[in-house]
């Protein structure tokens, strides 16, 4: 079973960043090395919050404890999404090129959070770039959605061929494989929602009913999940359909809940068995 050092977001009601994330990889049997980049009260989607985002100094010093118990080596992947600062994508990226140092077949799984289409930018000054110029170079797996790419690349993205020509474009650029979520192309059907993966030349699209939700962090835990499933069958395409099948049972069972927040504890079956299965097609 892997074991992934996972630096992102925490807040203490709800279920985004690490608290979306860390449970899932539990869950499958993944040892996980938590590191937060916050701590807030909840998600910032509430518009209001409380609490701190933490120094780079911290993350860094965190990352050089673990580093003193010599077990870089047993890392297989480092895991990043929500930053809180630029300074703090620096020291992640710090611990991306240790655990690399240490164990060169490691992988970089980096979640570029930016935005999304309805709220735009939600990050802080800096981030966005900072994930562009020195983040993107870096990763082996980036997991954008559909906002994500197109700011990321500078390109539009309406047709399949905008998207498999961004992701390539992001390819070029760094990362081996790519996942985009919440994709919505000019030829998706209405009351569907879209993902597209690539890697090796190859891409295979798959969609799912769209539910009456809208929730945050369901991407934090797609990207978790699709790096869990990507490190363990190898494949892009394998990734791809089990995290959005366990992502739409997750999404499924909230929506019938009518909860704000994602469903990660109450809903954990589908991370190991969803109940509903997605197929992949090449495309
Ligand atoms: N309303 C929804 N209905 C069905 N699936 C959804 C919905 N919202 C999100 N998802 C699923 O969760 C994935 C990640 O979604 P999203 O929250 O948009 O990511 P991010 O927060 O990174 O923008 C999407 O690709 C989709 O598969
Ligand atoms: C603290 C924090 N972390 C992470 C996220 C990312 O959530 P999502 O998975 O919806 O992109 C958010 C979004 O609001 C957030 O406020
Ligand atoms: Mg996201």
């Amino acid at each position: 079973m892997p074991a992934i050092l996972s630096i992102q977001s925490w807040v203490a009601y709800g279920h985004v960043g690490n608290a979306s994330a860390i449970f899932p990889l539990q869950r499958l049997g993944a040892e996980v090395w938590g590191i937060h980049t916050v701590q807030f009260s909840n998600h910032t989607g509430y518009g209001a919050w409380r609490g701190q985002v933490f120094g780079a100094e911290l993350i860094a010093d965190l990352v050089q404890g673990i580093e003193d118990r010599g077990v870089m080596a047993r890392c297989d992947a480092v895991l990043s999404g929500y930053m809180g600062s630029a300074e703090i994508g620096a020291a992640i990226r710090d611990a991306a090129r240790r655990v690399k140092a240490a164990n060169p077949a490691a992988l970089w799984c980096c979640d570029p959070v930016i935005g999304d289409v309805g709220r735009g930018v939600f990050v802080r000054e800096g981030i966005p770039e900072f994930l562009r110029d020195q983040a993107l170079p870096a990763a082996d797996i980036l997991t954008p959605n559909q906002f994500e790419l197109e700011w990321l690349t500078g390109r539009e993205v309406r047709t399949l061929a905008d998207a498999r020509a961004a992701v390539a474009a992001l390819q070029a650029r760094g990362p081996r494989c790519v996942l985009v979520t919440s994709l919505r192309l000019d030829d998706t059907p209405e009351g569907e929602i879209g993902m597209l993966a690539g890697e090796g030349g190859a891409f295979w699209r798959l969609s799912t009913p769209m539910l009456p939700v809208s929730v945050n962090g369901a991407g934090d835990a797609i990207a978790a999940l699709f790096l869990f499933h990507r490190l363990r069958s190898g494949s892009a395409r394998v990734a791809l359909e089990a995290a959005a099948s366990s992502v739409f049972g997750l999404l499924r069972r909230t929506a019938e809940a009518g909860s704000r927040e994602i469903l990660t504890v109450a809903a954990q079956e589908e991370f190991v068995a969803p109940s509903r299965r997605f197929a992949a097609l090449a495309c």
